[in-house]
């Protein structure tokens, strides 16, 4: 079984798959990393090459190789990830969606102290800036996210709250 972490940049995805994978002993594999490892390029740089477009192209097959290669796994997608191509139904074809639904305030914080470099959608805004961008980003990825089998919020104990709704 496939279990996929999804949400905003800063939502945790990564660090609660770590978590997750670790208590219930799956493989965790982070999205972002896997095509990092695989292009040798970081994300940045992926952007600057070849734009958004190809970023999402590349996530795609990321995604569709991940599923074929192995058995059961969470996965911390990208924030994006969800959002482009029909991801979301392939995602929940294959195995359990989580959207880990954090405010926005809460998203501008994390990732203010975070490093907004790392992450290119985000290089050179100020807060405010950040926080419009993330208010409209959220607005519209929102009815993809909102496919998700299910939804975790900030407070929650989370990992406890994935095994017990998962029965594991
Ligand atoms: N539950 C939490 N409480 C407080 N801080 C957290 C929590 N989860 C993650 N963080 C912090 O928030 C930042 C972003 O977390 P993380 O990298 O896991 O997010 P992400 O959803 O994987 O983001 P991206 O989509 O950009 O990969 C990190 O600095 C992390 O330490
Ligand atoms: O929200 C997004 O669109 C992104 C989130 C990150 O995980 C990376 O996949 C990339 O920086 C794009
Ligand atoms: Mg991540």
């Amino acid at each position: 079984m496939f279990i996929f972490l999804i949400g905003m940049m800063g939502s945790g995805k990564t660090t609660l798959g770590r978590q997750l994978a670790q208590e219930i002993g799956y493989a965790f594999v982070d999205l972002d990393a896997y095509i990092v490892a695989q292009q040798g390029r970081s994300i940045a740089q992926l952007f600057a090459e070849g734009g958004e477009a190809r970023f999402r192209e590349l996530e795609r097959q990321a995604l569709e190789e991940l599923v074929e290669n192995h058995g059961q796994a969470v996965i911390a997608t990208g924030g994006g990830a969800p959002c482009f191509f029909d991801n979301i139904g392939f995602i929940n074809h294959h195995g359990q969606s989580v959207f880990l639904d954090v405010p926005v305030e809460v998203l501008a914080n994390r990732l203010i102290t975070q490093g907004q470099e790392q992450r290119p959608l985000l290089a050179g805004k100020s807060r405010a800036e950040l926080i419009s961008y993330l208010a409209e980003t959220i607005a519209h990825r929102k009815q993809f996210y909102e496919r998700a089998s299910y939804t975790l919020s900030a407070s929650e104990q989370r990992v406890q709250s994935i095994k017990k709704w998962l029965n594991l």
